[in-house]
């Protein structure tokens, strides 16, 4: 593919553990409806338009990159995506969110899954889209691939939607946890493929989005999470060899769990902001990168609080195996000033 040589390779310097001239960072859901740019090219597409054209996915994965110092972009697409490649409709509807009109209610609806899909198939236009931006990102910064987690999957196939308790997908936890465990399993497996896929079209680093893990606790995580994320990491890791990439986990409400995390093979353990710093050093140790945590909506304080809060997290987290990140992804009606307020505040540490 010969792609451009990378000229900032400070995110991947700090997941590996190497030293790094300064933080790095980047910001979850940095490409989105918070930039004008988006909001103006979203009135022309739908979402899922965008995901699935190439050339549109890869202008709004470089917008915040023009605009921002940032040190890794990430591709514009969409967790559910592999949700829509099993054969389930999702459409995304303004001011709801991702609509599921035909959920999953009882194990036999298993059934109904397209299960044995070709991947490279399937979801190709997502690699056409990490290809073309890997090009034309022309070496600037490196190009992070991603993946919802089958648990957090799981959730949006039964429940439809979002939802405030995740009722339903846990019911199948307790009511059904053989027929759970073979979904996650169908979940993992392709997971596993796509993100192999995406390392070969040009992802430089992998983050699992577990974004659900907060309505787990430590011992349904264990039976219904973690073992299918640390199945993947392993198997991603051991299929690519000596062309393997760092890989983040990030379990959104697993404060729980981050011991647990860190003894699995990702590098880096992404936090969100209910945990402090120190204490999260603490529970993980020296041999992981930890990546977050400013609580987003701390971006909508004035911009000299924001550098404040900025400072004091990078100095409680301090420079060594540390990506500076908020604790969840940019709320759409923050101030892009304040999110380069945040930016030029982790470069100044
Ligand atoms: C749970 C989840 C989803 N999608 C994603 C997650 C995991 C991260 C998290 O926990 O937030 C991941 C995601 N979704 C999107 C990205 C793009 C890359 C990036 O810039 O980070 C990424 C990494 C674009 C998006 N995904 C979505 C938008 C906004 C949709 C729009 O333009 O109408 C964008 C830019 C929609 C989406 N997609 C999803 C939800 C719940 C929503 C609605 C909430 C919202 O509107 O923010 C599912």
């Amino acid at each position: 593919m010969n792609f451009p040589a990378l000229k900032n390779d400070r995110i991947l310097r700090a997941a590996r553990g190497e030293e790094v001239d300064r933080i790095p960072v980047w910001v979850m859901r940095q490409a989105g409806r918070y930039l004008p740019e988006f909001r103006e090219l979203r009135s022309r597409y739908d979402f899922f338009t965008i995901c699935r054209t190439p050339e549109l996915a890869c202008e709004v994965t470089l917008q915040p990159i023009q605009r921002y110092d940032l040190d890794a972009s990430i591709i514009f697409s969409d967790i559910l995506v592999i949700v829509q490649a099993l054969g389930m409709i999702v459409e995304m509807q303004p001011s709801v969110g991702p609509v599921i009109p035909d959920p999953l209610k009882e194990p036999i609806d298993l059934d109904r899954l397209h299960q044995s899909i070709d991947v490279k198939q399937e979801l190709g236009y997502v690699f056409e889209a990490i290809t073309l931006t890997r090009h034309r990102l022309n070496g600037q910064v490196p190009l992070i691939g991603f993946t919802g987690a089958p648990w957090t999957l799981m959730c949006y196939m039964i429940e439809g939607g979002g939802s405030k308790t995740m009722s339903k997908a846990k019911k199948w936890l307790y009511k059904y946890p053989e027929e759970s465990k073979k979904l996650l399993q169908i979940l993992t497996d392709i997971i596993v493929k796509y993100l192999i896929e995406q390392v070969n079209a040009g992802a430089q680093m992998l983050q699992v989005f577990e974004s659900n893990a907060e309505y787990l606790n430590s011992e349904l995580f264990d039976r219904f999470s973690g073992p299918y994320l640390s199945a993947i990491c392993s198997r991603v890791k051991n299929e690519l060899k000596g062309n393997s990439v760092p890989m983040v986990v990030f379990a959104k409400g697993g404060h729980y769990a981050i011991k647990k995390l860190s003894t699995f093979d990702y590098d880096v353990i992404g936090l969100d902001w209910t945990i402090d710093p120190i204490e999260a050093r603490k529970i993980v140790g020296n041999n992981r990168t930890l990546q977050g945590n400013l609580d987003p909506c701390s971006l909508y304080g004035p911009p000299e609080q924001i550098k404040e809060m900025v400072k004091n997290m990078a100095s409680k987290f301090s420079k060594h195996r540390y990506i500076a990140n908020l604790g969840h992804g940019i709320y759409p009606d923050v101030d892009p000033e304040h999110l380069r307020a945040m930016i030029d505040a982790v470069h100044e540490c």
